[in-house]
């Protein structure tokens, strides 16, 4: 007897249902060709809840409170794409369950009987915690078609060993992408270590990464380990990869083919285990065309691209986000629906960042809690009138600029150039700070 038929012999005995899908170490349903649900194992019932056995329970109501199957309400329907092509059918949906709305990765397994008609489906539900259906403060948000699909590669590469180049415009999430596919990976325990190359000269970044030794350079008053020994264990994200010279280019290929390095002015050959993540903003193609980046490591690095999409692409996510952007600022505040749809209708150069900048002045312009359409223009029009005044605005930077370099200038040396410390009492991130230095071309040596 097959397997097949042995199956369907056991699901015909009603009893025995639950306790087929027990073998399932994950969320599992038993469902008809109907959408009706016939059994759920227990770790269904941990995730998603008790389903009410009394109604006759249909999937589409059950995970989304629909009241026809998602293919009608304009969803994906894996089941309708089973039953089609007769195979196993995947598909990232979003799902009611006990922590809000949720991202599940949903797999739909055809049953034959022995007429080879098809009688059943199970249905594996894998929850995906990297991202979230509704508000959360970690995860990446959006239900957009285009977000859905980004999430999908990176919950297919997030758990292998995979070198990742995530292609992007600014603005459009890309480090969070790297600190989501770094969380949800084997190696979430350690350190995600990020280096912002861009700008950076080549003596700076080699000293960032591989660390120096004392005497090594000017300033370099003492050993100190590079970004690469940090990320021992853990991810290494370089970013902006695409602005790297090609000096560089050369050591970071040595370094990611052999996993060796030196310390700047050390003879010592050390090993790292890393996992490699890389973003750019750039057309790479273009830049290797130009003979700008080299091939050899473009293949190094390019073992499995994600393109991120712009928010132009990903419309329909902004009421979530702005949501979520509020909610960080006061939970009092409201938008309202004519603010969302001039927000909807605006053209994103700067992408994600770019809204969250509009909601950041909004919440400082509203003088109720309720922000409007006018609000919202206001805020927009505030941009577009920085990049029309050339003249007034060079004239302001400047002297801005001024005073922000000899800032950090006296922070640094007061610091002795521990940057981690610097950040903290500028309060930005270390990326901004390796910005900012190399912007007024700051470096440790001058400390
Ligand atoms: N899906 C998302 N859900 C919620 N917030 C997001 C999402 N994507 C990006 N953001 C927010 O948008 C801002 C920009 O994201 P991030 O810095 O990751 O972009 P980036 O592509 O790395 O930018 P750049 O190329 O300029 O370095 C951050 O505040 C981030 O938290």
């Amino acid at each position: 007897m097959t397997k097949i038929l042995r199956l369907v012999q056991i699901m015909q005995n009603h009893d025995n249902m639950g306790q087929m899908l027990e073998a399932y170490d994950v969320p599992a349903i038993l469902v008809t060709a109907d959408y009706e649900i016939l059994a759920s194992n227990t770790k269904y019932r941990e995730s998603f809840g008790e389903i009410d056995w009394q109604t006759k329970p249909r999937c589409y109501a059950v995970s989304h409170g629909y009241n026809r199957p998602c293919d009608q309400a304009g969803e994906d329907c894996p089941l309708l794409a089973a039953k089609e092509s007769k195979h196993k059918e995947t598909v990232l949906h979003i799902h009611q369950t006990p922590n809000g709305r949720e991202h599940v990765d949903v797999e739909m397994i055809p049953i034959f009987d022995e007429q080879d008609q098809l009688s059943f489906f199970v249905e594996l539900l894998k929850p995906v915690p990297l991202a979230s259906g509704s508000l959360g403060t970690q995860k990446m948000l959006g239900s957009s078609q285009a977000f859905e699909r980004m999430l999908r590669s990176v919950t297919q590469v997030a758990n292998s060993n995979a070198s990742v180049l995530l292609l992007g415009e600014s603005g459009t999430g890309k480090e969070l992408v790297s600190q989501t596919i770094h969380m949800a990976s084997k190696r979430s325990d350690q350190a995600l270590v990020t280096l912002e190359c861009s700008g950076l000269s080549e003596t700076l970044i080699e000293s960032e990464l591989f660390g120096h030794k004392k005497g090594a350079f000017t300033g370099a008053n003492s050993d100190k380990p590079g970004l690469v020994e940090k990320a021992h264990g853990g991810t290494l994200f370089l970013d902006e990869i695409g602005d790297v010279s090609l000096a560089t280019q050369v050591k970071l290929l040595r370094l990611i083919e052999s996993k060796t390095f030196r310390r700047v002015g050390g003879t010592e050959v050390r090993t790292a285990d890393f996992r490699l993540i890389c973003a750019t903003h750039r057309d790479l193609a273009n830049l290797i065309e130009q003979g700008l980046f080299r091939l050899d490591l473009y293949y190094r690095i390019n073992v499995f691209p994600i393109l991120i999409p712009s928010l132009d692409d990903r419309l329909s996510d902004i009421p979530q986000l702005v949501e979520h952007f509020l909610r960080l600022e006061d939970e009092s505040l409201h938008i309202t629906q004519s603010a969302i749809d001039v927000l909807q209708h605006h053209r994103y150069r700067g992408n994600i960042r770019e809204l969250r900048n509009i909601i950041d002045r909004a919440v400082v312009l509203c003088e109720t809690n309720i922000i409007d359409e006018t609000v919202i223009t206001e805020c927009i029009d505030l941009d577009r009138s920085l990049h029309h005044a050339p003249s007034l605005t060079s004239k302001h930077a400047l002297s801005l600029r001024d005073i922000e370099a000899e800032y950090l200038n006296d922070l640094m040396k007061q610091c002795r150039g521990d940057k981690q410390k610097v950040a903290n009492i500028a309060k930005v991130s270390l990326r901004t700070l390796y910005r900012k230095l190399d912007r007024y071309a700051i470096s440790e040596a001058d400390t």
